[in-house]
Parts: structure tokens; C-alpha cells; sequence
């Protein structure tokens, strides 16, 4: 059983078919957890369209729930919820289950004088360090420690968070995503310099100005954010899920599928483009929300000018995502020719690559950070385990492009980002069965 009782269940995957046909995308997780967060923030009801029907969204509901909130499910992606008591128990298991849970941390210290917290989970990719999270709310006036158990603690050294010039030392998106909640009810203006800008930061900023509070600077790394004293609620969209995208393109290009992906921002994906056209799959927009992966593709890994080997690398946003380097790996394995993976921001990411080798992958994983890969290489199905969400989907790209069956387990780690996934595998021809 999982931390929160979820599915321990596995994929049968029988390799070999290309995927093709229509995928509609959903709403983006990393959107989802920090507007979810962002209810506290006011007394008022708030209206979220868009959101993803995936593990991460229930557990955080049930904090929500747990935080004395009232959740109105109008349907599996719609919810009205309306913030209460802003207090009550935090279940350990629950915290642990989701990175998200520590974008509690910013709404709860701008509306109460103090916060303890368990520390979050999400994937285990690395080090995940809170300080750059530390580092901002203290800025807002606030006094942060940890104790011997692990528990956050953080106290309000005035009345209430008190704007302020703040620097990150990091472009950290969750910190970021703290900073903004917290600096939205402080007093006075809040500046922060060396902000994270991804989509998701963007969505949260929007939302907290449809909610009455301004914000310069959005998509850049300067936010600039007038503190209210309280704010309205609102409706609010949230936008397409980018790594959910960057993943069917992948799938489709691996396998050789033709794919419409509709749902799509096409401003979202400028780099991500660059980074498929390197191992050889391209994508053309197809209307104003939606691209098509075409079936004819140069299947071959780019050389960089001069002839040298070709890289990709990881970089806080508009640079290539992070969360999508595992599906370039798996892809570029489908694909002739070499290029060098680079995982810069996490330490622990790479190592679901063992599994790729076991299914027949040639990559010479060098180091934590990074990988060669040389291909193409005829995969087999084997059995695997998913580590985290976006490994978890790299394997599952690798069983459909295998020759026989694979077993995917732990896809509670799959289904924590990925909404209905295997219905819309199977809606595109691939033979895939889910079991609990
Ligand atoms: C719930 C959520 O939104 N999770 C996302 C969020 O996690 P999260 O907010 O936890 O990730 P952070 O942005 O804090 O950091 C991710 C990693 O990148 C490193 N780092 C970060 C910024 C920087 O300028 N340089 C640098 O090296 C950090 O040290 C860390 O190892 O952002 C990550 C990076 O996009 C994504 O993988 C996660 O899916
Ligand atoms: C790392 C990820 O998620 P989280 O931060 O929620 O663990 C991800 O979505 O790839």
C-alpha cells in the first residue's frame, strides 16, 4: 500500500504497435498543486477548471479537507472550494505523499501566526532542498526550523508577513510558488528577484490576480507583488499539463504513430521542440490548440555543427524541463545515431536508465548526471519497476516500442502525474492492461 492507500497495481504492456489517433491532455499537475494551495488564501469560494483527474489532486484535496476546507467536486475536473478554519492535523502519510504539500506552507504562514509541517515527498530524484523556501518566507518576516523529527516550524515575527526585497538562491518553482502565496497577504510590496517562471509559476500568479492581488512581472525572473489584506475568490483555468504533452509526442514519434494532441499551448513548447528535433521527431501545430506528430519522421539523432555529438540538458524554464529528460532518453534509444543526456538539476534521476539497459538499451550511463545514448537498439519486454512519474512513463514508452510483454509495477508513481493513462493508451491502439 501507498501513503495514501492508492493502487500498488502494474501495466501489461504488449510491445510492438505504434500509438496513433487523438489525445486530449490534461490539466497541469504542477498548475494544480499550488492553485489548490492557493484557496487558503482567501474566505471566499474559488472555482478551478481544468484540473487534472490524477493521485496528486486527491491527496492534496484531502488536505485541503483536512485544513477544515469545503470541496465541491462538480465533476472529475472541476472543483469549487472554499478555505475554513485553516487549522486541523495533517496526516504524516498524506504530506508525504506529494512534493506539493509544502506549497502549504506559504498560504498557511500569511494566514496564521504559525505553521508546522512534516517535510513533503514526490519523487525521489535527489536532494530536494527546502532552503531557498526558508530563505523567502523568512524574508517576509517569518523565523523557519526544523527540528530532530523533521518537522518544519514557522512563526511570524510580526503581526503579519511584511513585504520585502527578496533574492532566491535559486530559481526554485515551489519556493517560488511559497514566496508569491505568502507575499500576496504581507504587508506592503514584495519584490522577488531570481524567480522560477515556469507555466505553472505563470498560473499562479494569474490566479492570485484574478483573486485582487496584482503581480508585475509575470514569465519573467522579477516578480513584483502588491500585498492585499485580504483577497477574493474567483474562477480560475488552469493551463495544459507541458510534461503530459512532451510525453505523447515522445510516445507517438518512439513508435512510429501518427498522434493529434489537442489541448495544447503552443507557447509552452518552443524549447521542448528543439529538444525532440535533436533526436530526430518533429511535431507541426495543427489549430490554434492542438500539433500533430506526423508518422514520417528523420528517426535520426542531430549532430551539432561541425559534426560533434549532439546534447540535452535540463534547465529552470524556458530551458529544456527537467521532468521530460527520462522520455528523451527513452525516445532517443529508438533513434540512429548518439547524443549525451545532461542532467543537471537532479542527482538521482538517471538511474532508472539500468532498466532501459536490461530491456536492450546501449547507453553508458557515466556518471549521476550522465548518460550516452547510442542507438537505435531493439528493445525487449521485461519486467521493471517505475521509480518516479516521468521514469515511470519512460518505461512504459520502452514497452510499447519492445518486442513482447512487459510488466510495469509501482504505477502509483505513474498515475501520481498522468491522468487515466492507461484508457488513453488504449484509445490510441496500444495493448496495454491495468491491474490493481
Ligand atoms: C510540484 C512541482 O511543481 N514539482 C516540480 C518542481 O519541483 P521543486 O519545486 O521541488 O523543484 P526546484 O525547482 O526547487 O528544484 C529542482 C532541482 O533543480 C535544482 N535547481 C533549481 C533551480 C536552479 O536554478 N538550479 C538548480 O540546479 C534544484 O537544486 C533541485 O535539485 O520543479 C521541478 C523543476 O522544474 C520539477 O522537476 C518538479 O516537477
Ligand atoms: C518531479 C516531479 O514531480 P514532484 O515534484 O511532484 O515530485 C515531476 O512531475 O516530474
Amino acid at each position: 500500500m501507498t501513503a495514501k492507500g492508492a493502487s500498488m497495481g502494474e501495466y501489461r504492456i504488449i510491445g510492438g504497435n505504434a500509438a496513433s489517433g487523438e489525445v486530449q491532455i490534461s490539466g497541469n499537475k504542477n498548475s494544480a498543486l499550488p492553485c489548490l494551495a492557493a484557496t487558503l488564501l482567501t474566505d471566499e469560494p474559488v472555482h478551478l477548471l481544468n484540473v487534472p483527474d490524477i493521485e496528486d489532486v486527491q491527496v492534496m484535496i484531502e488536505l485541503l479537507l483536512d485544513l477544515g476546507s469545503t470541496v465541491v467536486r462538480e465533476d472529475a475536473h472541476s472543483y469549487t472550494i472554499t478555505s475554513g478554519s485553516r487549522n486541523g492535523l495533517l496526516k504524516r502519510n498524506l504530506v508525504e505523499a506529494v512534493r506539493g504539500s509544502i506549497l502549504l506552507l506559504g498560504p498557511l504562514l500569511a494566514t496564521n501566526d504559525e505553521v508546522r509541517l512534516t517535510p513533503p515527498g514526490g519523487d525521489v530524484i535527489g536532494l530536494r532542498r527546502l532552503d531557498t523556501h526558508f530563505m523567502g518566507l523568512t524574508s517576509l518576516g517569518s523565523d523557519c526550523t526544523i527540528n530532530e523529527v523533521g518537522e518544519i516550524h514557522i512563526r511570524c515575527r510580526h503581526k503579519s508577513l511584511i513585504g520585502a526585497d527578496i533574492f532566491l538562491d535559486e530559481a526554485s518553482v515551489t519556493a517560488t510558488e511559497n514566496v508569491i502565496m505568502a507575499a500576496s497577504l504581507a504587508k506592503g510590496e514584495s519584490i522577488i528577484n531570481n524567480a522560477a517562471s515556469e507555466p505553472h509559476v505563470q498560473d499562479v500568479c494569474a490566479m492570485l490576480q484574478k483573486m485582487g492581488c496584482p503581480i508585475e512581472g509575470i514569465g519573467s525572473n522579477r516578480l513584483r507583488i502588491k500585498g492585499q489584506q485580504r483577497l477574493g475568490g474567483c474562477e480560475f483555468r488552469l493551463g495544459s499539463d507541458y510534461m503530459e504533452i512532451g510525453s505523447f509526442i515522445g510516445l507517438a514519434g518512439a513508435s512510429g504513430g501518427q498522434l493529434l494532441v489537442k489541448g495544447v499551448q503552443h507557447e509552452h513548447l518552443r524549447m521542448i521542440r528543439l529538444g525532440f528535433e535533436r533526436i530526430g521527431i518533429t511535431f507541426v501545430e495543427d489549430g490554434p490548440s492542438s500539433l500533430l506528430v506526423p508518422r514520417k519522421q528523420k528517426r535520426i539523432l542531430t549532430k551539432e555543427v561541425g559534426g560533434h555529438t549532439a546534447k540535452i540538458d535540463d534547465a529552470p524554464w524556458p530551458g529544456f524541463p527537467a521532468d521530460l529528460l527520462s522520455i528523451i532518453t527513452v525516445c532517443a534509444t529508438q533513434m540512429e545515431g548518439s547524443i549525451l543526456i545532461h542532467e543537471k538539476m537532479f542527482e538521482s534521476r538517471m538511474y532508472f536508465i539500468d532498466w532501459l539497459i536490461r530491456m536492450g538499451a546501449d547507453i553508458i550511463l557515466c556518471d549521476p548526471h550522465r548518460a550516452v545514448v547510442n542507438g537505435p537498439s531493439q528493445l525487449f519486454g521485461s519486467t521493471v519497476t517505475s521509480p518516479d512519474v516521468r521514469a515511470g512513463m519512460a518505461l512504459v514508452i520502452a514497452a510499447v516500442c519492445a518486442q513482447g510483454e512487459s510488466v510495469i509495477q509501482n504505477i502509483y508513481q505513474i498515475e501520481r502525474g498522468y491522468e487515466d493513462l492507461a484508457g488513453k493508451l488504449q484509445a490510441l491502439g496500444l495493448e496495454i492492461e491495468r491491474t490493481e
